[in-house]
């Protein structure tokens, strides 16, 4: 098998200290290949959001390491002194209720992703009109996001998580919103993203709808890893 995008090695989390500390995550081994359409199982407050921001480079672990795409990103501290950079190269995010920016039509807000990554504008607006094409909402491209359907707002909130060609996805909770049509149709899209790009995509949910669609799936309970 190929080498995981994503690993965790001794991975633990907590919150706070002495007698109010949490700790989310304790000492998680976590591998998720390219192509994988991986669920991140649990009940509430088993800490899965938590694992998907220390992927994201959006919680400090509290110790271990963890590398991405190859390299190591996190070993006992960053290793990247921009981790706004490393999450534009490599990470896109979707969540659930799909953040965009409410005052930026559907166009504007995939182009902003790649103003910020620095892609030059031609070349940007190409691949902005690639990804509503794919996405199936090049029609909506003038519209504002309080226009849009919430499946055609969840497939625009995709544009802009691909738009930089990340090889990691991070999805929380992406079709509680929908219904289980929309909630399907946006698993087979994660699906043909992990597979045509050599993507590994995370998915934090509690949603029935979606659980039989996952290659893997990994149960945390108090933090810890339970078994598939
Ligand atoms: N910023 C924080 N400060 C303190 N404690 C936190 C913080 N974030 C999470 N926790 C605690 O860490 C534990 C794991 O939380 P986390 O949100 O990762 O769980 P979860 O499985 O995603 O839960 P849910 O399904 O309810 O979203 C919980 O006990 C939570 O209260």
């Amino acid at each position: 098998m190929s080498a995981p995008i994503v690993s965790l090695r001794g991975v633990s989390k907590h919150y706070g200290d002495g007698p109010t500390r949490v700790d989310a995550v304790r000492d998680l081994d976590l591998d998720i290949h390219a192509g994988t359409v991986a669920g991140l199982l649990g009940p509430s407050g088993s800490g899965k959001s938590t694992v998907l921001n220390l992927i994201g480079a959006i919680v400090d672990p509290s110790k271990g390491q963890i590398s991405l795409d190859g390299e190591m990103v996190f070993d006992g501290g960053w290793l990247r002194p921009d981790l706004r950079r490393l999450r534009l190269e490599k990470i896109g995010f979707i969540f659930q209720f799909h953040n965009l920016i409410p005052f930026l039509n559907v166009a504007e807000n995939i182009q902003v992703v790649l103003d910020l990554a620095g892609w030059p504008r031609p070349k940007a607006q190409r691949r902005v009109a690639e990804l509503l094409d794919y996405l199936q909402v090049a029609d909506r491209a003038h519209a504002m996001p309080a226009q849009l359907s919430g499946g055609q707002a969840q497939r625009v909130a995709i544009a802009r998580a691909l738009a930089n060609n990340p090889r990691i996805i991070l999805a929380d909770e992406p079709t509680a919103a929908l219904d289980s049509e929309r909630a399907g149709r946006v698993m087979d899209l994660l699906r043909q993203v992990a597979v045509e790009q050599g993507a590994a995509v995370i998915v934090v949910t509690h949603d029935d709808k979606v659980m039989a669609r996952f290659d893997v799936r990994h149960a945390l309970a108090d933090g810890r890893l339970v078994g598939a």
